[in-house]
């Protein structure tokens, strides 16, 4: 679906993805971004920095990417390492060309209801459009859980579905009664990092759940030191009552790196002053 708005747009959306450091973990996902971006025609750059590379190296990359005319996208990997104030980072990013959605003038665009103007943060986009496919007419109305406040995903999710005239609540490590919570949402949104902690019976009959959570837990049976990989939801029990939800691994993770790219192209028709594709 994005490969044929590349193709219809005529251009060549450029991607550059910064990383510092070797974190493993970091470099899966980068890699993975980087595959997908040449998939799709993408002109795609990687700047792998070494973990101590000063604040102000990493402000000058920025600074030059902004500048570059063939980088319609930019992506600083977090985590950062300590030594690097990364608000200073995120907010050196031009916000034409925060394909994250996590500078503050993205972030309030979205609060004040301007999406149209915004870039909007890959996972909850990713899961706004998965929802919408799932309930597949207006979500207006509808009682919306989202578990987790973080501005990566719970925060930007919330004001998404308040946009979309969900009744939205957000819950977090302090709430009290989180099941009975679940229990009346149409929609629920995990995105805790908490391995399985949603069960079966907290999921409303009919309910779309979508599943953020991403927690790699010791998997002994698959060989020693071994891991897997599970999400927030304890999906076969989940899957019972829902009537959609997302698995882990193979549903936001992927959604997400597709939302990078429609960001990326999004960001590259407005630079050339053309409509950008409505996905
Ligand atoms: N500035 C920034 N932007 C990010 O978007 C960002 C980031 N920093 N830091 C790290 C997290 C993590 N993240 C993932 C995206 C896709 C999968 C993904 O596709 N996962 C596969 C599984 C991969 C596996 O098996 O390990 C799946 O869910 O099917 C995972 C993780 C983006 N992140």
């Amino acid at each position: 679906m994005i490969k044929q708005a590349v193709v219809a747009s005529g251009l060549k959306p450029g991607l550059a993805v910064v990383l510092v450091g070797e974190d493993p973990a970091s470099q899966v996902y980068v890699g993975a971004k980087g595959r997908k971006a040449e998939e799709l025609g993408f002109h795609s750059v990687q700047h792998t920095l070494s973990a101590a590379t000063s604040e102000a190296d990493v402000l000058a990359l920025v600074r030059a990417l902004n500048a570059d005319p063939a980088i319609h996208g930019i992506l600083v990997q977090l985590p950062l390492p300590g030594h690097i104030n990364a608000a200073a980072v995120l907010e050196t990013i031009d916000p034409a060309k925060d394909v994250d959605g996590f500078h503050p003038i993205n972030v309030g665009r979205l609060a004040i209801g301007e999406p149209e103007r915004a870039l909007i943060s890959c996972t909850p986009a990713g899961c706004l459009l998965l929802i919408k496919r799932a309930v597949g007419r207006p979500l207006a109305g509808l009682d919306a859980l989202v578990i987790g406040r973080s501005n990566i995903v719970g925060k930007p999710m919330a004001q998404l579905l308040l946009q979309e005239s969900c009744t939205v609540t957000i819950a977090h490590s302090k709430s009290r009664d989180l099941a009975a919570l679940a229990r009346r949402a149409d929609i629920l949104v995990a995105a805790v990092g908490r391995p399985e902690m949603v069960r079966g019976d907290w999921v409303k009959e009919g309910a779309v759940v979508i599943d953020v959570g991403m927690n790699r837990i010791p998997a002994p049976e698959r060989g020693a030191g071994k891991t897997r990989l599970v999400g927030d939801v304890a999906y076969t029990e989940a899957s019972l009552r829902a009537s959609a939800i997302t698995p882990v691994p193979g549903g936001v993770g992927p959604m997400t790196i597709a939302m990078l790219m429609a960001n990326t192209l999004t960001a590259a028709c407005r630079a050339a002053g053309i409509q950008p594709p409505h996905f």
